[in-house]
């Protein structure tokens, strides 16, 4: 048996013959966490892959400036690659993407590390989630050729779709009306910064997108706060799933008191201490599940957190894990172990979420509505927005992802992008914090 690497340039289907990659900024509002606040403007990369057959396959990603040179190594050596060879994408990623951008400092607690940006909100950075989260965009654009070329739904490409919708949570946020020294674009969510600001938001979005599961974001106020807006919301929508995420701020004390005070409300507690010890200890007293996208966003955390009994939802994000196939094997792993999987979601556009939900409605047991930011995101790069209807957004089986690229939107993302002097191109959202609060700093954590 050959068990040597890929071998390259042999496999049938359409052949790549072009690839454009177009970073762009869009605009995101004055969201807060435990780190910050959100800048006016998110960077995200748009790929596309065109075949010789003429098809263009959209793929999406982080667009950060670690991204960019692994992204543009890739694309240029694509040509020539067929649309099926996924495995030979891999292998490729591996040849050229290199493997020291953004390489950090490997302790997996996501704090005081260079290079992927995020501001130690997405779990360890190394090269080789850099090189997976570059990947993801380009096997998204090739499975999205490769089912145009076809005429077959991208989740056709994955086994097949076992729900025809897939439901999403609403994603609230303590916010500010508006980016300090009016800075980006308005909108008229106006400010929540406590509990009858949090309900209220939450009420808008039940009402405008049908969303029945809630997310707070937390790490924000002081936990007697932020247990007093979940507990409102308890009020409000009562029997709803409910959960609560402070990105890791606080102690483990401090954890197994909010866990003790909500386990008859949440559905599960997410990241409330920052990494796989300090969660096995809270999770060793906890009833309520909890959940992560932060000490488990690479295949070498897995065996620890499992082990240890430190998580028992994996919130996976298709861009950490390299792509829809591998979140299809995470699935599987989870499943395995008897651990829950749902999806994590960061600032993205219409690309991603129509591939969030092509790899969700093909996960058997998908137990949780899954994250999204994109109500968040009022631009967006396709000809038609996605549209939640009951919190759900129906599986398209249209050719590839089924949404179409518009090239103006998208040129106009672009032009933000090129116009900037590079402040906006890397998240940073104590930098933003600064903006209105000139002494903030990265808070210590545990924060509290
Ligand atoms: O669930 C999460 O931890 C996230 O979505 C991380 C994000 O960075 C979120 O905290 C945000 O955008 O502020
Ligand atoms: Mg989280």
């Amino acid at each position: 048996m050959d068990t040597s690497a890929h071998v390259a340039r042999t496999a049938p289907g359409p052949l790549v013959e072009e690839v454009r990659l177009t970073p762009v900024l869009t605009a995101d509002p004055p969201l807060l966490n435990a780190h910050g606040v959100h800048q006016p403007y998110a960077a995200r990369l748009v790929i596309e892959v065109v075949t010789a057959d003429g098809t263009t396959g959209l793929g999406e990603t982080y667009g950060e400036t670690a991204y960019l040179g692994p992204a543009r190594a890739l694309a240029d050596a694509l040509p020539g690659l067929a649309v099926t060879d996924l495995n030979g994408l891999d292998a490729l990623a591996e040849e050229v993407c290199g493997t020291a951008a953004g390489a950090g400092d490997g302790t997996g607690d996501g704090a005081g590390e260079a290079g992927l940006g995020g501001g130690g909100l997405r779990g360890v950075r190394n090269a080789d989630k850099l090189r997976l989260s570059v990947v993801s965009g380009f096997e998204v654009a090739f499975l999205d050729a490769l089912g145009r070329s076809l005429g077959l739904p991208v989740h056709a490409l994955l086994g097949g779709r076992v729900r025809d919708r897939v439901d999403y949570s609403a994603y609230l946020f303590y916010r500010w009306a508006a980016h300090p020294g009016g800075r980006g674009e308005a909108d008229d969510w106006g400010d929540a910064l406590d509990p009858a600001g949090i309900v209220a938001q939450a009420r808008r979005f039940a009402d405008t997108y049908g969303f029945r599961s809630f997310k707070l974001k937390g790490g924000v106020l002081p936990p007697d706060e932020e247990i007093a807006a979940i507990r409102a919301l308890a009020r409000e929508f009562p029997g709803r799933p409910l959960r609560l995420d402070p990105n890791g701020a606080w102690s483990v004390e401090t954890s197994r008191r909010v866990e003790r005070e909500l386990r008859d409300v949440l559905e599960y507690l997410e990241d409330p201490a920052l990494g796989t010890p300090a969660m096995a200890e809270v999770a060793a007293t906890a009833r309520l599940p909890l959940a992560t996208n932060m000490c488990v966003t690479t295949v070498p955390e897995l065996a620890p957190a499992f082990a240890s009994g430190a998580v028992q939802i994996v919130l996976s994000d298709h861009h950490y894990w390299g792509g829809l196939r591998r979140t299809r094997e995470l699935a599987a792993i989870c499943r395995a172990f008897g651990v829950g999987l749902s999806m994590h979601s960061n600032t993205h556009l219409g690309i991603s979420l129509a591939a969030m939900t092509h790899v969700a409605a093909t996960v058997p047991d998908l137990a949780y509505a899954c994250d999204t930011h994109y109500p968040w995101q009022t631009e967006d790069v396709l000809t038609r927005r996605h549209t939640f209807v009951d919190g759900a957004v129906a599986v398209s089986d249209a050719p590839g992802l089924g949404v179409e690229l518009d090239r103006t939107a998208l040129a106009a993302l672009h032009a933000r992008w090129r116009a900037d002097d590079g402040t906006l191109r890397d998240r940073d959202d104590v930098a933003a914090m600064r903006a209105a609060r000139p002494d903030w700093t990265a808070p210590e954590v545990p924060r509290w």
